[in-house]
């Protein structure tokens, strides 16, 4: 008889190493599933998976570590693989499995999850259920499973398998007050821990110990896609008021083409221009991306500032580009994309960094840890979308500070022009435009002051066309003389301009695996 409280208690907050090996491949022998197994034994795995009834007998009878069976089938009329069927149930008992693991995923199946779990319990064995939702995990508890794996995440919907672990299916699986394995795609120490971190009282990881030839087309890949010379990829940048279209390779553009931005975003009328402004380049590329004005998250669409565009609501901006183009588009917000262009070949090169991109609006964004923040919805680095507190009302400090805020405050004061007349202006120490200048860098500074607070980058790079013109950083590194030396960053001048975002998007297009 298992005992379900010792065999638990044995596995909690440990390493349990799948010792599946890649089918018909080198690996794909009882003697080296076994060897995998004393290896994972020998360096303080707590328990193993083994797939397949013979694999299941001889890691038995080999390791004294407690043993996940299962069986993998390929079934007509159904997906379900893992351990679908009831006479394997049995088998895997009388192999040694102590737990025994089924797809409890809400597919078509041959025999019902609770079937098959009562056939475990009849055998005197622990039940896994693999499930891929907390309402599978919920329905398999229900049904007598005694662990809940979250092994079928990203296998069993209609999309591509994702890159990373689902940490979140993870907690919510915790909060169910059962045994929690976290399983599928923990391929680094690092993520494992999070699992454990997330709630899960262990760890299953498989392909990153036990199938070397995957670990091996990880490395292969990554190795040979920063290797590659740079292939172009066609890029957009789409704007409030222009739409360009590039081949850029690197930080070369190739080829360039510009068109208004058509008033009506989404319809016939702009997917006919969109297809146009690149007619002729088909051939030229192979990946392609668009750098967009506005919110982008998931591959949707939103305005940030309806007077900038007016784009319809959660506009499916990357399906739209793939059908026009027949490939798959990155899509990212605009000031992101500059961000990432100026990391990569630009005036952050290699370090933390934030970029604040002041023109007619003020967009930005970070890259940490030399990766590109995207943000939960898309809005991180966002900083123009500061709230901004003034005596009896909270404006957003894009409103104040940026080149229309400036041109808005020059109108009030009697003046025409936009904000490179006030910089001008200011330059030449005329007092109504050194009055504009000081206060819209004032309140850029505190908020620069504040974002070097909360993210604490090693260099925060400006452009933009108002934050590159004359008098401009001048005028910033005066008004940040006022914060406590520490809260004052490293500025440096983007190196660019306005290509910034569309050479970071194709870079982001390019770098994907
Ligand atoms: C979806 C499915 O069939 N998963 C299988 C379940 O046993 C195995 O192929 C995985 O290797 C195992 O879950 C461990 O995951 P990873 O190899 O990602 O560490």
């Amino acid at each position: 008889m298992h005992d379900l409280k010792s065999i638990l208690a044995q596995l909690k907050g440990r390493l349990i190493v799948s010792c599946q090996p890649v089918p018909a491949g080198p690996f794909d022998t009882v003697a080296s599933v076994v060897a995998y197994a004393r290896a994972a034994e020998s360096a303080g795995a707590a328990g193993l998976r083994i797939e397949g009834r013979a694999n299941v007998a001889g890691v038995a009878g080999a390791s004294r570590l407690p043993v996940i069976g299962l069986v993998k089938r390929d079934l007509d009329g159904s997906p379900v693989r893992i351990t679908p069927l009831l006479p394997d149930v049995a088998a895997l008992a009388e192999a040694g499995a102590a737990i025994i693991a089924v797809d409890a995923t809400d597919r078509p199946r041959p025999v019902s999850v609770p079937a098959l779990i009562a056939e475990i319990k009849r055998h005197g064995r622990l039940a896994m259920a693999d499930i891929a939702t907390e309402d599978e995990a919920r329905a398999a508890l229900a049904a007598g499973a005694d662990i809940v794996g979250t092994t079928m995440s990203g296998y069993a919907g209609p999309g591509p398998v994702p890159k990373e672990p689902d940490l979140g299916l993870v907690a919510r699986c915790a909060r169910l007050g059962a045994p929690v394995f976290a399983e599928g795609r923990y391929n680094t120490p690092e993520a494992a821990g999070a699992a454990i971190r997330a709630g899960a009282d262990a760890v299953v990881v498989g392909s990153a110990i036990t199938r070397p030839e995957h670990v091996t087309a990880w490395f292969r890949q990554a190795v040979e896609t920063a290797a590659r010379p740079p292939a172009p990829v066609l890029a957009f940048d789409i704007g409030g008021t222009k739409t360009l279209a590039a081949l850029v390779a690197g930080r070369a553009i190739l080829d360039r083409r510009v068109m208004p931005t058509p008033a009506v975003v989404g319809g016939d009328a702009w997917s006919d221009a969109m297809a146009g402004l690149v007619a002729g380049w088909g051939g030229r590329y192979a990946r392609a991306a668009a750098a967009v004005t506005g919110l982008v998250a998931g591959g949707a669409w939103s305005a940030l500032n309806r007077e900038t565009l007016d784009i319809p609501r959660e506009f499916p901006l990357a399906g739209k580009l793939a059908a026009i183009l027949g490939m798959p588009v990155e899509i990212l917000n605009d000031a992101q994309a500059a961000t990432w262009g100026e990391y990569r070949f630009g005036a952050g090169q290699g370090r933390d960094m934030a970029f604040l991109t002041v023109s007619s609006g003020i967009g930005g964004g970070l890259v940490l840890d030399g990766r590109l923040r995207r943000g939960a919805r898309g809005l991180a680095g966002s900083l123009g979308q500061l709230p901004v507190v003034l005596p009896g009302e909270s404006v957003r400090l894009e409103t104040l500070a940026s080149g229309f805020g400036m041109a808005r405050a020059a109108r009030a004061a009697g003046r025409n022009g936009d904000a490179r007349t006030v910089l001008a202006a200011a330059g030449a120490a005329e007092a109504w435009a050194e009055d504009i200048l000081h206060t819209a860098t004032k309140r850029l500074a505190a908020a620069i002051a504040g974002l070097q607070a909360i993210v604490d980058p090693e260099r925060i790079v400006i452009g933009g066309g108002v934050g590159l013109a004359d008098g401009f950083l001048d005028g910033l590194l005066e008004a940040l003389r006022a914060h406590p030396e520490v809260m004052v960053p490293e500025l440096a001048l983007a190196e660019l301009g306005a290509d910034a975002g569309i050479i970071g998007a194709a870079d982001i297009a390019a770098s994907a695996p």
